[in-house]
């Protein structure tokens, strides 16, 4: 089953052309790879794919309540313990179980913290720990292993391999090798002309909502 697809689809930042005429398809159970240089244009992609921006051509085809998209910023409240971060997106998304978020994230013994008072290594955990609780299928991801030591990338890992399992699919803009099959999707051939004449190109500039969770 399909769950995005994209026709002929293009994409613009500050008004300026970033990337040009994807095509390409995601099914249940599949993983795709965007890869591409700094500022070659995977977070305009994915900002777009999650419906934060619309397309400059072309078309998106996905159902907007299958998506969970995790930014580049955590989007937590500092104020509130993990467990209370937690319960809120839960409760976002009508879920009420934060017990398997918490373990696959090894967030257990932290429940009593506050956000604001975890490293950057667990703040990221308890932002992914978020996508467990949306019961969403289709997660949209950028960058999602920053300040991730080893085996916290193995945890990530491990949830990925169970969201697959169970129907799920995920769309990622990463540096490193996430060690499971996947489609690859390299920018590259698709940047815009005007981009890639001009090098680090955008001159415009747009509001940006990098703490953003769908
Ligand atoms: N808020 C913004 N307003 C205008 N232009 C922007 C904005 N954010 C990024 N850009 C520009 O848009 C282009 C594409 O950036 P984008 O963040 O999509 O690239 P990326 O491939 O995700 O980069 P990286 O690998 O560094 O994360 C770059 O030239 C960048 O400078």
């Amino acid at each position: 089953m399909s769950l995005l697809s994209t026709t002929n689809l293009s994409v613009t930042r500050g008004g300026i052309p970033v990337l040009e005429r994807l095509t390409f398809t995601l099914s249940a159970g599949e993983v795709l790879v965007l890869r591409g240089p700094n500022g070659s244009g995977k977070t305009t992609l994915l900002r777009t794919l999650a419906g934060l921006q619309t397309p400059s051509q072309g078309q998106v085809h996905v159902d907007p309540d299958h998506i969970a998209y995790a930014a580049h910023a955590d989007g937590l409240k500092s104020t509130l313990t993990v467990s209370e971060n937690l319960k809120f997106w839960a409760g976002v998304y009508g879920q009420t179980d934060i017990q398997p978020a918490l373990a696959a994230f090894d967030l257990t013994r932290l429940t009593g913290r506050a956000a604001g008072n975890l490293s950057a290594g667990q703040k990221r955990r308890l932002g992914l720990a978020r996508l467990l609780v949306t019961g969403r299928p289709l997660w949209i991801l950028d960058e999602p292993t920053v300040s991730l030591d080893a085996s916290s990338v193995a945890l990530f890992a491990a949830a990925v391999q169970q969201h697959l399992a169970t129907g799920g699919a995920m769309i990622v803009a990463t540096h490193i090798d996430l060690g499971f099959e996947a489609q690859v999707l390299d920018v590259t051939p698709h940047r815009a002309k005007l981009a890639s004449q001009s090098g680090d190109f955008a001159t415009g500039f747009d509001s940006d909502e990098d703490g953003a969770f769908l």
